[in-house]
């Protein structure tokens, strides 16, 4: 089960991706969920593979819907065998949100989309969603949720209706509750086309601020310096990225001994910043000792500020 005693001005952000035969209402329950008030455009960069379909705004979290490579598309669910990358994405993101009709059987390609998803349930939470609702009656909900329990282990399960707004609410709450703390991602309002690389030096930032906020307070920034596809390969993006604090005493902090820490910033923002990419990503990490940063507004401007 979930923490849902943690104090109200505890602020969680991450990633969630919904999936689900062709049809089971993913698309409509993510617009459902983001509402109509945040415009999300589908922002994708040449180095992104999967685009972020919406984000959730609330006061007290932000959830990134992101696709998942291959699975959103029809047929290939069926027909072909799952990809590397669909294992990933699965294992990147905070939680997994399984999308089954409410008024259709469930069947040989709902169980086939289980039992892969069992592989990775371990890692990552897998929310149980019967969707639809408004098209049966209470018995057939009931009699749903039944029959997808039995497909497999999940860590919640919630009927809802995108068409009738049935739950939706209470699904956002189930999803949020499986993020982590961390701060707002992205800006209120609308994506621009810009916020990829801001986003990526946000996630590294919070990473190297895991666990030694109070000794690194505000003095830490994130320059992403050089971004792109690596030549001749199909799923790699090279990062460069520079950690600048503003004394040597913090550099050591962030470093840790013989480079373990990190080592662990490293390995912690990949796995976000692979999530919301959809790709592997190579993440050079070097960290700088950027003086008095903050009152230079050429540096402050450099590191996007
Ligand atoms: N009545 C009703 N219809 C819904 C609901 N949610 C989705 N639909 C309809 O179901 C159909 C499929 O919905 P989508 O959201 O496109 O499904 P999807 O899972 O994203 O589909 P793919 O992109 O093919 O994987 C559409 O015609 C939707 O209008 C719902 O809550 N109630």
């Amino acid at each position: 089960m979930v923490d849902v005693s943690s104090s109200a001005e505890t602020h969680r952000s991450g990633f969630a991706c919904f999936v689900g035969r062709p049809n089971a209402g993913k698309s409509t329950l993510t617009n459902a969920l983001v509402g109509t008030k945040v415009a999300i455009t589908s922002s994708k960069p040449q180095t992104t593979r999967h685009a972020i379909r919406g984000i959730v705004h609330r006061p007290d979290a932000q959830l990134i819907i992101v696709d998942t490579p291959g699975v959103h598309r029809p047929r290939t669910l069926l027909g072909e065998r799952l990809n590397d990358l669909v294992y990933e994405t699965w294992s990147e993101v905070d939680v997994v949100g399984f999308c089954v009709p409410a008024d259709e059987k469930i069947g040989p390609g709902d169980r086939y989309i289980a039992a892969e998803l069992a592989k990775v349930s371990e890692r990552t939470p897998v929310v149980g969603i019967v969707t639809k609702t408004d098209l049966v009656s209470k018995d057939q909900v009931a009699e749903q949720l039944l029959a997808l329990q039995e497909v497999m282990e999940f860590a919640d399960l919630v009927p809802v209706s995108a068409v009738d707004e049935y739950q939706v609410d209470v699904l956002s709450d189930l999803l949020v509750q499986h993020l982590p703390e961390g701060p707002q991602l992205y800006p209120d309002g609308e994506i621009t086309d810009e916020p990829e690389t801001t986003l990526i030096a946000e996630l590294i930032r919070e990473a190297a601020l895991e666990g030694v906020r109070d000794e690194l307070p505000h003095s830490l920034a994130v320059g992403i310096e050089e971004m792109g596809p690596r030549e001749g390969y199909d799923n790699l993006v090279d990062i460069y990225a520079v950690i600048y604090v503003e004394r040597r005493s913090q550099k050591a902090i962030v470093i840790g001994r013989g480079g373990e820490r990190l080592r662990e910033v490293g390995a912690g923002a990949r796995k976000h910043i692979q999530a919301l990419l959809g790709s592997r990503i190579y993440l050079d990490l070097h960290v700088k000792i950027a003086k008095d940063w903050q009152r230079d507004p050429k540096q402050m401007q450099r590191l996007g500020f």
